[in-house]
């Protein structure tokens, strides 16, 4: 079944399960119509029942494994032809949480394929029309890891490191226009990702563990409220506008266009 025209379109990637799930129902219950992204089929297939029988939304059905160069054009291309999406949830993404020396070079490359390049491909893709039409909106999901690194996440953290530079420059580059990029980053979430990462949920401190309703909840509401980060779990949202301008500052202090005192010779 193919989206109608009439409501406005959500993409959502990786809603199977866990955040993105939690995606799809908000913007369901939102009034929008839906195309879901992911490589269970069937998962995909049984929320779009429940979503069409809760709140009458079509949904299309996109089985695609987006680290597979094939199936992400193919996704591009249902972005590219549908003029009804007005939003697109870029969420879908893996973790292998493990020191670089125990991580196979197919993990790594998976991690980077989803995370990285398959959210650009699809930012690529839906930007020409929402830019056209000057409406649309971006959400991208990063992490907390986007902006730390731990031993076991040099990786991920890589990759959403880069989710987090690549939708800082872009909200720049929409500046002045109606075309709207939402940068999440979440802390640890209750879902899947965690087991299929090698570290089990289970060991992780729960008090630090948010479900992934209260974390797409807070997250819909910083995007209502127009906020360009969302941080849902961090009650000081000053510590962002610190750390930003701590980085800024030091940015500023690199363009000198010679050597620091403590670098020549004496
Ligand atoms: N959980 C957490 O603690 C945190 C998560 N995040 C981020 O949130 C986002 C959602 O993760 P979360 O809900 O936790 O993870 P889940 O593992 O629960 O869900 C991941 C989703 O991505 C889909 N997916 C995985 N691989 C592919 C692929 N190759 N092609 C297409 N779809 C794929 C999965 O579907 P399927 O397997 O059917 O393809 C699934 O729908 C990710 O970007 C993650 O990095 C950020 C911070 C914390
Ligand atoms: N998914 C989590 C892994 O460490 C995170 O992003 O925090």
């Amino acid at each position: 079944m193919s989206a109608s025209s009439f409501k406005p379109v959500a993409v959502v990637t990786g809603a199977s399960a866990g955040i993105g799930a939690v995606y799809a129902e908000r913007l369901s219950e939102r009034g929008y119509d839906l195309i879901l992204v992911a490589r269970r089929a069937e998962r995909l297939k049984a929320l779009s029942d429940k979503l069409g029988a809760a709140h009458g939304t079509k949904v299309e059905v996109v089985e695609a494994d987006l680290t597979n160069d094939a199936d992400l054009a193919r996704v591009e291309k249902v972005l590219k032809a549908n003029s009804a999406i007005t939003l697109l949830v870029n969420n879908a993404g893996n973790a292998t949480l493990a020191p670089i020396a125990k991580t196979s070079e197919e993990d790594a490359a998976s991690m980077i394929a989803l995370n990285v390049i398959a959210l650009t491909r699809l930012t690529h893709a839906i930007l020409p029309e929402f830019l056209g039409r000057n409406e649309g909106a971006i959400i991208n999901v990063a992490s907390v890891l986007s902006f730390h690194a731990l031993p076991i996440s040099a990786i991920y953290s890589g990759t959403k490191g880069y989710v987090m530079n690549f939708s800082r420059g872009l909200q720049q580059e929409l500046a002045g226009t109606n075309v709207r990029l939402q940068l999440v980053m979440p802390a640890s979430t209750a879902t899947e990702l965690w087991d299929l990462s090698g570290i089990p949920l289970a060991s992780l401190n729960q008090a630090a563990v948010m479900t992934s309703e209260n974390l797409v909840d807070a997250a819909l509401a910083g995007f209502d409220s127009g906020e360009d980060i969302t941080l849902p779990s961090v009650a000081d949202a000053t510590l962002w506008d610190r750390f930003d301008e701590a980085r800024s500052k030091l940015f500023a202090a690199t363009q000198t266009g010679e050597p620091a005192p403590r670098y020549r010779a004496a």
